[in-house]
Formats: C-alpha cells, sequence, structure tokens
C-alpha cells in the first residue's frame, strides 16, 4: 500500500524534508524517503544544522581532514564546508527525481547566513557565492523575506538563482516577494534569458504564528478578559486560517494577466510552503499543520517526526480549499479582539531572524570548540575559576556580547561599542595580528644583516620598547644573532652600563619611535649617534611615515627605515614592524612566528562567538571584574615569562587607566598567602610547559580556594607568547568596551611631559631645576610631598608610616623609583612590595621612572584615584651629560620624577616622594620596614 505521505501527491501537493544530518544522509536515509514516501524535496535552516553538527561526532572526520589541509580555515567557512557537502549529497539523491519532473521538483535549500539578514548586497553576495559553490541545478538558496531580503530576492532570480523564500509569516509581505519575483522573471526576459527553469517557493511558516497568538490570548485570559470565550475559541486556529487566505491571494495571483504572461513563456509558478509544520502544542494532534493545508501546486516540509505521524495516522483531504469563509470569519475575530496579526507577523520574522541567528552562534561555537580541540596545544590554553557572582555576571556579559555581536561589531570597527568616538581609526592592530603590517622578505633580508652584529641597541619608550624586551627575554636571540639591549630610560647608570657592554663598532642600533618625537629615544638616539662615530651604517629607525625620526634616519644616511602603521597604538603595536623588525634583528623566523600566532587570530575571529573567542572571553572577564571593584589585576607566571607583565602592564594600563576607571595592572608583585589579599583582584597566570611552575600553581588553587578570581593560561612553548600578544589586545579593547573608555587614546600622559619641559627648558635657561623645598629632611633622605595632603612626622619612619597607613580596602600602593633598573633594584622593591602587602593588604605596584611614564603612567594618572605612591629619587652620581644641552640625563630624569609628582598630586592621588640624600636604597628599605611595624 502506498505511504500516506506519497499519497500527498495525488492532491498536488509536495512532501518535503525539513531534515538534514549526516549521518542520516549517509546511511540511506533520505534514499529511502524518495523511494518509499515519494519525498521530492529537502529544507535546511541553521537550527538544523545547529543540531546535526553541534551534537554527536558525524562531522569530526571532515573537520580534522579539513583543518589539517588548511589550518587557516575560519569557523564560518569549516562550517559550510560541511553544510555544502550535505547539501550537494542530498542534492545528488534528489536529482533523479529532480530530472524525473523536469525541474518542476527535487530541490534542496540552503540558507544564507542569518547574520546577513538585513544587508541586501551581502545576501546577493552570498547567495551568488553560495550558488556557484554548491553548484547543482536543484539547489535552492534560503533567503528572508524581509525588508532587505526582498530586493536580493528580486536580483538573485533575474541572476537565475532558485530561491526559497523564507520566514514569510504575513500576507503583505508574501505579497511583496510574489512581487520580487515576478519583477525577476521579467527583467530575465528583457534580457532574452530563459526563464523556464527558474524554481521559487515562498515558505509560509505556520506553528509559529499560533505559538504566538496562543500566547497572546493565555495572557489576556491571565487579566479575566471579558472576551475570553471569544479568544478561546481562536487558539490552534489562526495559523491555519491564515495560511488558506495566503494560497487564497495565490490563486488570484496566477489567474493574473501578469503572470499568465510569464506562465506563457514557460514560468514555473513560485509555490507556496508550508514551513513550521511540526506542531509546538503538544496538545494539538501532531498532524494539524499537514492535514488541514493539503492543496495543489504546494509543498509541505515535514520535520521526521511529523513525517511518522503523518505517515501512521495523518488525513489526506483537500483541505486548503476548505472552509475559506470560515478562515476569513477567524481572521475577522483576531482582527475585532485586537490580536494584531501583522504586528504579530513582524515580530516573528525579527524573532526569526534572531532564532537563526542564535543557532548559528551556537553553531560556529560548537564548531569553534571542536577546532581548538583539533588545534590542541597549537592553541594557548585558558581556564578560569570565578567565584560565582564574578562568574554569573561574565556568563551574563557574554552572553549580552553574543546578541550584540561584539565580536562581529569589534573587528568591523563599530566604534559605537566603545564611546562612539575615534576608535576605529585605531584598529590596524587586528591586520597585524595575521601579519600583514611586515614584509617577512625584508625581515629576513634584515635577520641577515644583523647575524653581523655582535650586539643591538634598541632605543625607545613603551610600545616601542616593552614588545621587543619581552621577545628578547623571553625568546632570546637566535645563536649566531646579535645579543640585544632594550634602552627605555634616562638613567645615567642605566645609560652607561649598556654604552660600557657594548663595542659601538660591532653593535646596530634601533632607534624605535612611533610618533618620532618622544624625548627619550631622541636624546638617547643623539647620545649613541655621538658614541657610534656618527656612522649612520649601523643605525636603522622604526617610526611611522613622515615622522621626524624618519627624517633623521634619511638624513644621516640610516641602513634602513622600518616604517609602521598609523592606525595601530604604540602598546597594540608588537605584531606590526615595532615588534618584528627587532625580532629579525633576534634572529627569529617571522613567518614561523606569524604562524603560530595564526591560530589564536582565527579563534578571535569576528565569526568566534565570544563565550568561545578567548580574546573577547578574557576581555569581558577583566571588564566585569573592573567594574565590581576587582580591578588590579595580577599578573603571576613561571619563570621563564617573567618579562611579559612588562608589555602586558602598558596595554592594560594605559588603555583602560582614564577617566577614574579602569585597570591597575599588579605585575612582579612576590605571591603571599591568600589571607592577605583584599577583595580588589583578578589574579592572570601564565605558565610555560616544562618551566618549573608547580608553586605558581600550589598558589593558584589556594587562591581559588580563598574564593578568589584566577584565570590560568598555559604556552606550549615560549614561541607561543604571540599568541599572548594579540588575545590580550582583542581583550583590552574589549575590557575597555566594557568599563566604557576609549582604549586606544592616552589623555593623561601628555601632562607629565609638559610639566617636565616646563622644568628642562627652565634649566637649559637658568642652569638649574626650579628650586625645592622639602617638608623634612635630616640629611639622609628629603621629603616632598604637595603641602596640603597632611604630610606630616618628626622623622623619616613616622613619615612613612604615615604615608603607608593611608591606604584603605581597594587602594593600591605604587612605588616609582627613578634609580637605576637593575636586579639588584628589582629585588629590593620587590621586598618592599611584599611587606606593604603583608602589612596593609593592599595590591601594589611599581615601576622604573621614566618607562613607567610611558606605560602605566596613565592609569596612575587618569584611572581610579585610589592609588598611594612613594616616588623615591636620587641626585644621580655619576651623571652622563647630553651634548649640546645643559641638562644631563640625570637632570632630565629627576625633572621627570617631579613632573610625574606633579600631576599625580593634581589628580588627587596620595603621593609622597623621598628623596635620598646620603641613604641609599637599602636604607630606605630599612627605614620602609620599620615604618609598616605596629
Ligand atoms: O613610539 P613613541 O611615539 O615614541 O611613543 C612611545 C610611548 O609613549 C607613549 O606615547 C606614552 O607617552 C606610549 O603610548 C607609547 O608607546
Ligand atoms: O524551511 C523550513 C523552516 O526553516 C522550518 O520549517 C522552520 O520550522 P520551525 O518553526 O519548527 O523552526
Amino acid at each position: 500500500m502506498a505511504s500516506r505521505v506519497r499519497k500527498l501527491h495525488d492532491f498536488g501537493q509536495a512532501p518535503w524534508l525539513d531534515f538534514v544530518d549526516r549521518r542520516f544522509l549517509k546511511e540511506g536515509g533520505l534514499q529511502r524517503l524518495v523511494e518509499e514516501d515519494g519525498v521530492t524535496g529537502v529544507t535546511s535552516n541553521p537550527s538544523i544544522f545547529e543540531k546535526a553538527i553541534a551534537h554527536g561526532d558525524a562531522y569530526d572526520a571532515q573537520l580534522l581532514a579539513l583543518l589539517q589541509s588548511r589550518p587557516g580555515t575560519s569557523i564560518t567557512q569549516a562550517y559550510e564546508a560541511l553544510a555544502v557537502q550535505d547539501i550537494q549529497d542530498a542534492a545528488d539523491t534528489l536529482q533523479p527525481v529532480y530530472e524525473r519532473l523536469n525541474g518542476t521538483d527535487g530541490y534542496v535549500s540552503l540558507e544564507v547566513s542569518p547574520y546577513l539578514a538585513e544587508s541586501t548586497e551581502e545576501t546577493v553576495a552570498e547567495a551568488q557565492r553560495l550558488w556557484r559553490q554548491i553548484d547543482r541545478p536543484n539547489l535552492m538558496i534560503k533567503v528572508p523575506g524581509t525588508q532587505a531580503g526582498v530586493p536580493a530576492i528580486r536580483q538573485l532570480i533575474e541572476d537565475g538563482i532558485n530561491i526559497n523564500v523564507t520566514l514569510l509569516f504575513g500576507q503583505q509581505s508574501y505579497a511583496a516577494v510574489a512581487m520580487a519575483f515576478v519583477e525577476g522573471l521579467e527583467a530575465r526576459l528583457a534580457q532574452g534569458q530563459p526563464i523556464d527553469r527558474i524554481a521559487s517557493v515562498a515558505s509560509f511558516f505556520v506553528s509559529r504564528i499560533d505559538a504566538a497568538i496562543d500566547r497572546k490570548i493565555a495572557e489576556r485570559l491571565k487579566s479575566a478578559d471579558a472576551e475570553a470565550e471569544a479568544l478561546t475559541g481562536l487558539r490552534g486556529q489562526v495559523a491555519i486560517a491564515n495560511a488558506k487566505l495566503a494560497y487564497q491571494w495565490y490563486l488570484g495571483f496566477v489567474a493574473s494577466e501578469r503572470w499568465q504572461a510569464l506562465a506563457e513563456r514557460g514560468a514555473m509558478p513560485q509555490r507556496l510552503l508550508w514551513a513550521s509544520t511540526g506542531t509546538k502544542d503538544p496538545s494539538y494532534p501532531d498532524t494539524l499543520y499537514v492535514d488541514n493545508l493539503i492543496g495543489p501546486e504546494t509543498v509541505n516540509t515535514l520535520p521526521p517526526k511529523t513525517m511518522d505521524a503523518f505517515r501512521d495516522h495523518g488525513t489526506l483531504a483537500p483541505s486548503l480549499t476548505a472552509e475559506v469563509e470560515s478562515a476569513r470569519r477567524i481572521l475577522r475575530e483576531v482582527d475585532r479582539l485586537g490580536l494584531d496579526l501583522p504586528a504579530v507577523a513582524d515580530e516573528l520574522v525579527r524573532d526569526g531572524v534572531k532564532q537563526f541567528a542564535d543557532a548559528a552562534d551556537a553553531l560556529l561555537g560548537a564548531v569553534a570548540a571542536k577546532r581548538s580541540a583539533i588545534v590542541g596545544d597549537g592553541l594557548n590554553s585558558m581556564h578560569e575559576a570565578l567565584p560565582r557572582e564574578l562568574d554569573e555576571a561574565v556568563e551574563a556579559r557574554l552572553e549580552r556580547m553574543r546578541q550584540e555581536s561584539w565580536s562581529r561589531r569589534l573587528w568591523a570597527g563599530d566604534a559605537t561599542l566603545w564611546t562612539g568616538g575615534e576608535e576605529a581609526k585605531w584598529l590596524g592592530w587586528l591586520a597585524a595580528g595575521k601579519g600583514e603590517q611586515i614584509d617577512p622578505e625584508a625581515l629576513k633580508a634584515l635577520g641577515a644583516q644583523a647575524a653581523q652584529y655582535r650586539s643591538a641597541v634598541l632605543l625607545g619608550m613603551g610600545g616601542s620598547s616593552l614588545g621587543p624586551e619581552v621577545l628578547a627575554e623571553i625568546v632570546g636571540p637566535r645563536s649566531g644573532s646579535p645579543m640585544i639591549h632594550v634602552l627605555d630610560t634616562t638613567d645615567p647608570k642605566q645609560i652607561a652600563a649598556v654604552a660600557a657592554a657594548i663595542d659601538p663598532e660591532h653593535t646596530l642600533f634601533i632607534v624605535a619611535s612611533k610618533s618620532g618625537s618622544t624625548m627619550e629615544p631622541e636624546l638617547l638616539r643623539a647620545y649613541f649617534w655621538n658614541l657610534a662615530g656618527q656612522d649612520g651604517s649601523r643605525f636603522i629607525a622604526i617610526t611611522d611615515p613622515g615622522s621626524r625620526l624618519a627624517k633623521i634616519a634619511h638624513d644621516h644616511g640610516y641602513a634602513g627605515v622600518f616604517l609602521g602603521d598609523p592606525t595601530i597604538g604604540g602598546r597594540y603595536s608588537v605584531l606590526s614592524v615595532f615588534g618584528m623588525v627587532p625580532a629579525a634583528v633576534m634572529g627569529m623566523d617571522v613567518a614561523e612566528f606569524f604562524a603560530r600566532v595564526a591560530p589564536m587570530v582565527q579563534s578571535c575571529a569576528p565569526d568566534a562567538p565570544p563565550a568561545v573567542n578567548p580574546g573577547v572571553r578574557l576581555g569581558a572577564i577583566l571588564g566585569e571584574a573592573a567594574n565590581r571593584g576587582r580591578d588590579k589585576v595580577t599578573v603571576l607566571t613561571s619563570p621563564a615569562l617573567r618579562a611579559f607583565g612588562a608589555w602586558l602592564e602598558q596595554l592594560l594600563a594605559e588603555s583602560t587607566g582614564k577617566q577614574g576607571r579602569g585597570i591597575v595592572p599588579v605585575d612582579l608583585e612576590p605571591p603571599v598567602p591568600p589571607a592577605h589579599y583584599g577583595s580588589d583582584r583578578l589574579f592572570v597566570l601564565l605558565s610555560l610547559s616544562g618551566d618549573d611552575h608547580a608553586r605558581l600553581d600550589a598558589h593558584a588553587d589556594a587562591l581559588v580556594t580563598a574564593g578568589q578570581p584566577v584565570v590560568r593560561i598555559a604556552l606550549s612553548s615560549k614561541e607561543m607568547i604571540g599568541q599572548e600578544f594579540f588575545r590580550w589586545e582583542i581583550a583590552t579593547a574589549v575590557a575597555g568596551a566594557v568599563i566604557g573608555i576609549d582604549p586606544f587614546d592616552q589623555p593623561d600622559v601628555e601632562d607629565a611631559k609638559i610639566r617636565t619641559r616646563v622644568l628642562i627648558d627652565a634649566y637649559e635657561a637658568t642652569g638649574s631645576l626650579a628650586p625645592e623645598t622639602p617638608f623634612f629632611e635630616d640629611g639622609r633622605v628629603a621629603f616632598f610631598g604637595p603641602a596640603d595632603r597632611g604630610h606630616s612626622g618628626d622623622n623619616a619612619v613616622q613619615i612613612l608610616r604615615t604615608h603607608l597607613a593611608r591606604p584603605g580596602p581597594g587602594d593600591y600602593v605604587g612605588f616609582l623609583l627613578y634609580v637605576e633598573r637593575n636586579p639588584a633594584n628589582e629585588a629590593l622593591v620587590a621586598r618592599m612590595r611584599e611587606r606593604v602587602v603583608k602589612a596593609r593588604h593592599v595590591a601594589t605596584v611599581a615601576g622604573f621612572g621614566p618607562r613607567f611614564l610611558h606605560s602605566t603612567g596613565q592609569a596612575y594618572k587618569g584611572g581610579p584615584r585610589s592609588g598611594v605612591f612613594l616616588e623615591i629619587t636620587r641626585t644621580p652620581d655619576p651623571d652622563v651629560p647630553i651634548l649640546g644641552r645643559k641638562a644631563s640625563f640625570g637632570t632630565v630624569q629627576l625633572a621627570q620624577a617631579r613632573g610625574d609628582l606633579d600631576v599625580l598630586a593634581s589628580r588627587g592621588q596620595r603621593v609622597l616622594r623621598a628623596h635620598l640624600q646620603s641613604a641609599s636604597l637599602s636604607d630606605l628599605e630599612e627605614l620602609l620596614d620599620e615604618a609598616l611595624r605596629n
């Protein structure tokens, strides 16, 4: 006996299957339905593919093969490759049907990306691309019947592409779509193109209408509506009535002269297709939306469950044209009762687009997760353990980000993600992450040339020095390549130490400054220019086009000038020439380096939904933590990655620390037992496989047990540090959006520079710095501070005690040292920090001046006003003169310290400056120790 499903054909209706799945196709499921049930078509949508691909392993083998053969494949491309294969398989299964029915049936539908529903042009382009790629005559591309979709449908029909119009709910949009179909065909005819093989269906959604109307009715019934009985009578009636009237419109339409003219030229009608025919309300019969919509020249696409039910107990009768008057009456009732069907239809279109976009997000998320599993340790891992409240806030934020398409908007340069200001002009680092800002061949040649030098000295500040320093310290020069010294200071001892360590004859000097006008690299450039005998052949410059440095490099005959991208701010520049030129000098294979970075860039791509996008996810954590007072991002690393924090500090602080908000990075603070930490921290651990990180792990475990939020990041090799540059750049940009600031400006840095300049200019004029009076001195140490800040005490210990008693919960203590940055001084300040943390239970930061001025300085001045700073200065001895100037490097450094203090004080931060007279730094450490003892 013929199957009941097959018998639908007797009524002129084509049964299609609303389902696709790899295993089902491979096991011959579709073939069986074609043979046994007379199925003559297949529809898919993003939800169907989400169910197929995201759950189970049927697609994993193809995915693995794809990613192995083309590692650069994006998750959208990967999904598409999987879907395309299924659609081609289904089309091939239906090919005999298509042939037998002479192109009137036998179609398989694939939907364009739901993300494009508002863009006509992009929908057209994607439909054309999929059409070419799938390359089957019995393919239909599904395009939503939205406002933007209608002109796309017209265009695509004109192009000769079969179209399944999806998401139709209302009579009006159906009519618009039918006209678009006609116009497309007419346009073809006008061009002399054939129209007899252009197939189209208009997918009228059914069950979703009842679901929406029934919900409205239920709401009304809750409030004891006077029309309760009439409303109840409409439950489960409206969708079918709506569909029946759509069919009546169709009948009128195909009878029209306009259509008949096309029909005479061989045009096939655009059939109405009943979609969404699986019953949503279990109290309704499971074949409701099949039994009642049977009629000629139509299609019903049935989900497997509905098809099984219909096969089993469906009712075959020509129902579509029955009781049309009753359908009209029902819709009049809907109108009378104010249920507003057109509004419901509009809302269902919006919901439908969103629902498919949600499904696409889930699908892409699942593909991304599968890809991460395949990439394995080729992608640095990240795991977070967050206290419940923060965890919930992060998850809620990620969901909001998903709904608001943050990953896509970030890459698209949508400034409204931030403050709607200048942000879009500063996104060149995204392309730089893909290696697009450098010329690998030129860098290879540079690496070969650089091998002749014993050492290299890089002169730069902030973003121009910290990236190279991290690369030098973590990855290090290859054997045969020069040893690299990074100088980002005006400290005379530090400058002298580098000058003494090199042989200028065998040294390559790299002057790095985006602006080309930063004071420190300019002074250092002049100093080493003379030291190197003014021989330009041993100098190269890295700078932005048209800068003063570019001109000097040209005039001085530099061996090379590497130009940066002006749309990249300094702190985001490490993956541009600013990091990669020094890397090449160190003998790194830059192309190989970027090949390692690539999996992170792909994982952070615009199509990677926030929850599985490692950069966006981290950004959500950083931003939510900061907004909840956990604004001290405490960086802990395994030994080999120790240097990373210096780069990260600048990125986080300078990007987010403004308008009294932002993140205060805490780097190189010695770990202490969890009891000493407040509730203002977020801990980030970076560990390198094979490095000694057992203690670090134990510390992290203890922190988690104590309820502290911990993010753990693991690298499989030190070369993988490149991935962290990119992850953190994305994370910082995203955190900036969560915090609500522009992460690409640095509004408070300039002030300290101005104050310094005033002091130095005065020095050049008078030969001395403007006098200043300490509020206390004892010959060992002199103290300076704003008079109005209540500094008091009869001796150094008391003064320090008073100052260090200032921080309360959530505050932080900053040590700002204008002394040589060397291992001994670093160790000393680390000890001082440890004492403060233990005694005061607050976070501590430390910076060596003027280096930190171009890095964390922005956050200390513009960020949260929770800092308590101890600035430490001394009169440098021996000093280093600057040729052609009265001021020495030491004088400049002191002027910088004074300028810094002034600005910090003017911003309401609590500041004290200890100027070492006869006391050494160790002496100060003892005083501090005493001051912290009760
Ligand atoms: O590369 P440049 O222009 O010399 O700037 C160095 C650093 O100084 C700053 O502008 C801060 O003063 C940083 O943003 C930057 O990385
Ligand atoms: O083309 C088919 C439609 O996408 C499908 O029928 C929608 O069904 P649903 O409303 O059950 O999601």
